[in-house]
């Protein structure tokens, strides 16, 4: 009996298509893929251009590269888009919409990691762990009040999440234990979260920005998102306080991010994602001392990426079969 031809799909996934980075855990990853489809790298397409006709799924990741944009649309008979992450924001959806192509992303399978990298900047950005890091590596051992290194106490400080979806509650859940008050800002009250957390709703995000010590951003990036935090919103913070963002970069309005802290209008910012992503060498952020960029790596921990891929396939096979997807983007 002839084996039954796997369903060609498109990895538009940088990592697994960088031949100088392949490791072990994204050979897992395409091994897995290529148990049920066939997989078709960005090389296969530039070999073979024809072979886009046949192309019925893609998995993506956030940010697509300009060229890969271009790409997506020129693929005339692709039925499902799988995320590789959460967020959906750099896929036109709208264009998915017309053409009748179902979204799938791994939602909550990278809560725990992102929450932990959040944690993780907000103290390694208090603690001044970076400054540290490298006076110890300089051999020099700061006196026992040395300024450039006096940190401060997580606890008994106020965080403010924005967005209380899975991701800012376990960052909430994290924070509770390090003796933390927690605020949220959310588009609707999450009263189980809330009473969990013992945190303090806010329906407006403006009232819970002068109450904050660290703000969180841990929410989607859409249409009323996009410059959520901006020159009036800094205004409105503790010039004490911490910025940090694992959302996306576009929630934060880069330009006011800046001069926010070239004018002291807040102390410092941790950003996981940046806009633009990534940051282009020299730009301000990169050169200030009181800034941590990482190169939007919340999911990026083994036991991650090989739920996601474990996902993104199951998304894959369900919408390709048309059957009902384990998490799917409602268009
Ligand atoms: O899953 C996502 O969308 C992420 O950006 C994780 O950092």
């Amino acid at each position: 009996m002839p084996t039954k031809m796997k369903p060609p799909v498109l990895i538009c996934v940088p990592q697994y298509n960088n031949h100088e980075v392949k490791n072990e855990l994204i050979e897992q990853c395409l091994s897995r893929l290529r148990s049920w489809f066939q997989v078709v790298l960005l090389d296969d397409i530039e070999q073979n251009p024809n072979i886009k006709e046949d192309i019925v799924g893609v998995v993506t990741q956030s940010p697509i590269q300009p060229r890969l944009y271009k790409l997506l649309t020129s693929l005339p008979n692709v039925r499902v888009y799988s995320n590789h992450g959460m967020g959906v924001d750099h896929l036109d959806l709208k264009y998915a919409k017309a053409k009748g192509i179902r979204v799938g992303n791994t939602r909550n399978v990278v809560s725990d990691s992102t929450a932990d990298l959040a944690i993780t900047l907000m103290l390694v950005s208090t603690r001044k762990i970076l400054q540290g890091v490298s006076m110890a590596m300089e051999n020099e051992h700061p006196d026992f009040v040395c300024p450039s290194l006096l940190s401060a106490n997580v606890k008994n400080k106020t965080l403010g999440v924005v967005g209380m979806g899975d991701i800012g509650f376990k960052i909430a859940l994290r924070a509770m234990a390090f003796g933390m008050k927690i605020l949220y800002h959310n588009r609707r009250r999450r009263s189980n979260e809330e009473d969990l957390v013992k945190a303090t709703f806010y329906p407006r995000l403006q009232d819970m920005l002068p109450e904050t010590d660290v703000l969180v951003i841990a929410c989607p990036c859409t249409e009323q998102t996009i410059n959520l935090i901006s020159t009036e919103e800094f205004r409105l913070m503790k010039k004490t306080s911490l910025l940090v963002n694992i959302g996306r970069g576009k929630i934060v309005d880069t330009d006011a991010l800046v001069k926010a802290l070239q004018t002291n209008e807040i102390q410092s910012a941790a950003l996981d994602v940046t806009e633009p992503e990534p940051l282009p060498r020299g730009h301000p952020l990169l050169t200030m001392p009181n800034v941590i960029v990482t190169p939007h790596s919340g999911g990026y921990t083994i036991e991650t990426c090989l739920k996601v891929c474990d996902l993104l396939i199951e998304n894959l096979k369900c919408g390709l079969e048309g059957k009902a997807m384990p998490s799917e983007i409602l268009l």
